[in-house]
């Protein structure tokens, strides 16, 4: 697919579908959250968990979609129906997580009696009163087709599985009978929101960071390189540094805390905590643990932006640095000085990185796998006579790289890396475009007047099946 360079600024118009004015939908699962809404909108309407709550009972369960449950039951779990590579695992979660939020929150009016009540809420007795479900799954009724009238494009990351790709086109046409479908690699979309069909795009998540490079609106396969140096590795390295801290720093998320005193910074908490007469699901806690983990990057956590690497000198003289002072839910608050660099430094120099807690190889960070590392290699496998032209575009997208000092660090590594070659970052200023780049793109291209002649059409679909995906989403 050759797309048009677009301006950043340009202003997206509605699409038109079989003659008729509709709104695409666009959806963008990523594995922190799930982002949706409407195709020709500057941000996405739904952004959603995708670590989604599953309470469990002995005759079935029910899931709970959204962010509304913040207190823990003994049944509670928080399970993520995507995998560590950022791909879907658990079909029938995603299917109803995306029902949850394509239908039943964007558009209500088209809701199923079975989407409207939760398509597998099978709970009868909840203590807390709040399920009341009735026995077994609620079939959807025949002919039922709550997006007959919604063209819906979905977001994927390049190393998506075939399998993957066609159970989604499956479930767009077949079971809630979409008019159209159009599947797009989320760094042609991040480069599209940037204005760009050609740019190397590093795109820094939850659970993976990516370089990959477009050229005309094409994913250029041997540029695909990813780690898993992401958001979810610098919750591990900002763990380990608060173990490793004199005094030790206790991870104590805000559901735990029942009231607390003020009390100097370094000093012990005097914090009265919750008494559960149940143990904490595991997956419960982590969940909310991350949340308290994101806040410390947002307002403490900073790249050393240069020059040079962080050890040595520049540590010295951060330490004699006013620093930040960060509050934990429970009180306890110190004052972070180059703790707050050296956290985030692994992600640029392996040789910096904290130790994983627990001392396994698991979040260990390898050579190939920093910032500059996967850059490098990508850039390697693309022809020489490109590579100009990608360091010329680099497009910045994902939300960890809101991480301060992350662009300015990102531009010293390749002036170091590409003496020769002139460098230009193209990072979004708004937060709300760094975070959601790939939704934005989508939503972009699928308002274009001309993007309808792409999607793949019902008709379509009916005469190939659902290998279509793979012949026309190249
Ligand atoms: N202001 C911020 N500074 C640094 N990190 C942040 C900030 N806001 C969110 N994060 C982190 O960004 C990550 C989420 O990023 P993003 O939403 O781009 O990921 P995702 O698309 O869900 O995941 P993936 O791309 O891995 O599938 C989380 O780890 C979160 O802690």
């Amino acid at each position: 697919m050759a797309q048009q360079p677009l301006p950043s600024s340009v202003q997206p118009t509605t699409d038109m579908y079989g003659g008729d004015e509709v709104s695409a939908l666009v959806l963008d699962p990523g594995y922190s959250t799930t982002r949706a809404g409407y195709a020709g909108e500057d941000r996405p309407k739904q952004v959603v968990p995708s670590f989604y709550g599953k309470i469990n009972y002995d005759n079935g369960t029910r899931d709970i979609f959204g962010d509304e449950v913040i207190y823990p039951r003994a049944n509670f779990e928080r399970p993520n129906y995507m995998n560590r590579d950022s791909v879907v695992e658990d079909w029938d979660a995603a299917t109803r997580l995306w029902e949850h939020v394509l239908i039943k929150r964007l558009q209500p009016a088209r809701a199923t009696p079975a989407i409207r009540n939760g398509l597998n809420d099978r709970g009868k007795n909840d203590e807390n009163g709040d399920v009341d479900m009735g026995e077994g799954i609620e079939e959807q009724e025949e002919g039922e087709k709550p997006l007959a009238e919604s063209p819906l494009l979905v977001t994927e990351a390049p190393w998506n599985t075939t399998k993957n790709r066609e159970k989604a086109i499956e479930i767009a046409m077949e079971s809630w009978g979409a008019p159209a479908f159009w599947l797009n690699k989320t760094p042609v979309l991040a480069a599209f929101a940037a204005g760009k069909s050609t740019a190397l795009v590093v795109d820094v998540g939850c659970a993976n960071a990516s370089v990959v490079a477009v050229h005309d609106g094409m994913v250029l396969k041997r540029s695909i390189q990813r780690s898993p140096v992401a958001g979810s590795w610098l919750s591990g390295q900002i763990r380990s540094m608060w173990d490793s801290s004199d005094p030790k720093v206790e991870v104590v998320p805000t559901f735990m805390v029942e009231n607390k005193k003020p009390v100097e910074a370094g000093q012990p908490a005097e914090a009265r905590l919750k008494k559960f007469d149940f143990v904490v699901p595991e997956s419960f806690r982590a969940f909310e643990e991350e949340r308290l983990l994101t806040e410390f990057k947002e307002s403490v956590v900073e790249v050393w932006r240069g020059p040079g690497k962080f050890q040595g000198p520049n540590e010295d003289f951060v330490k004699s640095q006013v620093g930040r002072v960060f509050e934990m839910p429970d009180g306890y608050n110190q004052m972070w000085r180059e703790q707050r660099f050296k956290v985030a430094e692994g992600m640029w120099d392996e040789t910096a990185a904290y130790p994983p807690l627990g001392g396994g190889e698991e979040g260990r960070v390898q050579k190939g796998q920093t910032i500059p590392a996967l850059i490098k290699a990508s850039l390697e496998g693309v022809d020489a006579d490109l590579r100009a032209n990608l360091v010329g575009n680099i497009v910045v997208t994902g939300a960890s790289t809101l991480l301060n000092g992350f662009n300015d660090r990102l531009h010293m590594e390749l002036t170091a890396m590409y003496p020769g070659l002139r460098i230009k970052i193209h990072a979004a200023g708004l937060s709300s475009e760094r975070r959601f780049g790939a939704w934005i793109g989508g939503s972009i291209l699928a308002s274009l007047g001309t993007f309808h002649q792409m999607w793949i059409s019902k008709k379509e679909y009916e005469e190939n099946g659902a290998g279509i995906v793979e012949k026309r989403c190249k």
